[in-house]
């Protein structure tokens, strides 16, 4: 009788053209592929599915974080500073951080509770901090808070969420999915000259009157533009008329980039939040807390720099950073994203 083996199934080839960005990107599970994070990060790149924090030492050097003191991180994001934050706390203490994202606020949470960040010290809250108001009455007054604005870099990488010309998927936009609108909508509903201011008073965009009549010709062509790749093609088409040398590639790419920053600007209310979170920020802390935000246009610091003057001199505050703090030669070399990060501070009177 012939020996009987045990049938085994033939491992499915999963080819070598992974589909879905989950597949792509070894990155993408950092505790499992250390490795191929550590070469990524030492190339200047951030590895995909994570965010690498910016001025983590100028900020911490000014928190003064102390054990037993309570804190709040306004932008959660990846968890890099709030991570950092906590270890300052030495165990006694409290760290409350907010995020508008309801995918990624569930993977930084999980991620910061294997770590040992569990709800005796850490409590992440899905808000968007226009209700840091809220927070405050629930949770605070707070001895520290810090705002690292903007997008993180798992938002960007992941072409479901639409943020990036480079890659294709639907042109969404949105910190928040389930709320509001989406950009392709937006396009839709807004006018020629609406959509040409948005993009003057969001990303001082030279080409605006250009990029707005380019996207009103192709609605009335009865195309539609759908997706990130829709709108890029939309840009260049307008950007047409550029001589073809040298620079036009670099001209298309920064182009691209303040259209999308624009209309993220705008989705998500971006300034109007801001105005908002600063208007309220001196109620929620204790006598002496510190403050420091980060910021990543000129529009974010201005009103920035313009709430914490206002309340240096109404003595609402006791003291404020006189210089914006910007990241070493040395970060910005060895993190692209950290080239137009302005650093400001303030303490509560
Ligand atoms: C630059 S990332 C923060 C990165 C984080 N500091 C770290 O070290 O990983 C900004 C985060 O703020 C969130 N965010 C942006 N606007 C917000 C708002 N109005 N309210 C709450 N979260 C917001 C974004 O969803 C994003 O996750």
């Amino acid at each position: 009788m012939e020996n009987e083996q045990p049938h085994k199934r033939r491992v499915r080839y999963k080819g070598t053209h992974p589909r879905k960005f989950e597949e792509k990107y070894k990155e993408l599970n950092p505790e499992k592929y250390a490795d191929t994070v550590a070469k990524v990060i030492s190339k200047g790149s951030t590895p995909a599915g994570m965010h690498i924090s910016i001025c983590v030492k100028e900020i911490l050097d000014f928190l003064q974080i102390q054990p037993g003191q309570k804190g709040l991180d306004a932008t959660l994001g990846y968890g890099g500073h709030s991570r950092k934050m906590m270890e300052c706390l030495k165990g006694q203490g409290h760290l409350y951080a907010l995020d508008v994202d309801p995918i990624e606020i569930v993977k930084t949470t999980k991620r910061l509770e294997e770590a040992g960040y569990g709800p005796d010290i850490f409590t992440s809250i899905q808000e968007n901090f226009a209700n840091i108001d809220r927070i405050g009455a629930e949770y605070g007054p707070f001895d520290f808070c810090m705002a690292d604005l903007g997008v993180s870099s798992m938002q960007i990488d992941n072409p479901e969420r639409g943020f990036s010309y480079k890659l294709d998927g639907p042109l969404d936009l949105r910190l928040n999915p389930e709320k509001g609108v989406s950009a392709a909508q937006r396009l839709r509903e807004v006018t020629r000259d609406e959509l040409e201011g948005m993009l003057i008073e969001n990303s001082d965009e030279p080409y605006a009157d250009k990029i707005a009549a380019e996207v009103t010709k192709t609605f009335r062509k009865g195309q539609k533009i759908e997706t990130t790749t829709d709108l890029r093609q939309v840009i260049e088409r307008a950007l047409a008329f550029l001589p073809e040398n040298k620079e036009k590639k670099d001209i298309l790419k920064k182009t691209c980039q303040r259209t999308f920053q624009a209309l993220r600007i705008d989705v998500n209310s971006e300034f109007e939040v801001l105005e908002t979170f600063l208007e309220k920020l001196p109620d929620i802390m204790a006598p002496g807390g510190r403050i420091a935000i980060l910021t990543f246009h000129s529009g974010e610091d201005r009103l920035v720099k313009k709430a914490f003057n206002a309340y240096y001199k109404e003595g609402i505050f006791q003291d404020i950073a006189r210089e914006v703090i910007r990241p070493s030669a040395e970060e910005c070399r060895a993190n692209g994203r950290a080239r137009s990060t302005k650093m400001r501070w303030a303490v509560k009177a």
